[in-house]
């Protein structure tokens, strides 16, 4: 079955659009796990990122349709971080949430199929459900990924409208009357179109940011046929209002990611005295169906 139809039941089914982020970071972690590192080792550090994202996955579990673990945190380990990650992807999967993997990955064609297989291969310890992928080695370096999608029903979200202050240096250049990100999402379109499942989506995601939401509207209308992944919701400013605009009619058609408002709940104001770090884990439930219930109001 392919990702697009994949990611479309597993929203039905968890009645969620919120995707959670899962990007470890060793000052934030609970007190319970921080205490538990007794020494400042990646080894130690890797077993609490495993420990801590596993404990979040049975805590969302139910909640939500997928998680997107964040590449960089456990590469921050070396080696040791790497096997969490590995570890973190396969316990989701084999309970049953689907993995975007945030690596943000290409290169040029030979070695983006490299990378398609490191991080959508069915053999590979890091093997996802999907990836994030960078734009800017054109069009041959997309392929690849789009190959291996169409070989092994995976997909991608490729980075159009990123959610950081920064990115319109590059992104909103013109160029032949569009912005380059426009140029981006015109391609998605294109692979697309031979791509569809049966409600007219393919495997080409598209990352667009919660925190532009004139740009968001704009998008969803260029790329109909992709799924969106929205970042920026939560830590980044991006609220409900900002995002409703990223889904088709029926709520369709995108997921909302959030991270660190999310997985470090029991440090915000609004359950640091209800929960703290001793109740981390209904912290990180409270606010999953906090965001459940935004999303919901305006999807
Ligand atoms: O445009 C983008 C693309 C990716 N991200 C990633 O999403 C999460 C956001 O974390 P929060 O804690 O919810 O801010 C993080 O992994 C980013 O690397 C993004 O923010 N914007």
């Amino acid at each position: 079955m392919s990702f697009a139809t994949r990611l479309a039941d597993a929203v039905r089914r968890t009645r969620s659009v919120t995707c959670v982020g899962l990007d470890p970071r060793k000052a934030s972690l609970p007190a319970p796990l921080r205490d538990a590192v007794s020494q400042d080792r990646p080894e130690e550090w890797a077993a609490a990122y495993t420990q801590f994202c596993c404990e979040i996955i049975d805590v969302v579990g139910d909640l939500v349709p997928c998680v997107k673990p964040q590449a960089a945190f456990f590469e921050q380990l070396g080696p040791a971080g790497m096997i969490s990650l590995g570890e973190v992807v396969a316990y989701a999967r084999s309970k049953n949430l689907l993995v975007i993997l945030d690596g943000k990955r290409n290169d040029i064609g030979s070695t983006a199929t490299a990378y398609a297989d490191a991080y959508l291969g069915a053999e590979s310890p890091w093997g996802s459900d999907s990836l994030t992928v960078s734009p800017y080695l054109g069009r041959d370096s997309i392929e690849p990924f789009v190959d291996v999608c169409d070989q092994r029903d995976a997909g991608i979200f490729v980075l159009v409208k990123t959610s950081n202050p920064g990115g319109g240096l590059l992104q909103n250049r013109q160029t032949d009357g569009q912005t380059v990100f426009q140029c981006v999402a015109e391609l998605l379109t294109e692979l697309n179109s031979s791509r569809q499942n049966a409600e007219g989506y393919g495997p080409l995601g598209a990352v667009v940011g919660a925190t532009y939401p004139q740009e968001l509207a704009e998008m969803r209308a260029a790329m109909p046929h992709s799924w969106i992944l929205i970042p920026g919701f939560g830590a980044q400013g991006g609220a409900a209002e900002d995002v409703k605009v990223g889904f088709h009619e029926g709520g369709m058609g995108a997921v909302v990611n959030s991270s660190r408002h999310i997985i470090f709940a029991h440090a915000r104001p609004e359950y640091a005295d209800k929960f703290g770090d001793a109740r981390w884990h209904d912290a990180v439930r409270a606010a999953t169906e906090q965001m459940n219930a935004q999303l919901d109001l305006v999807k």
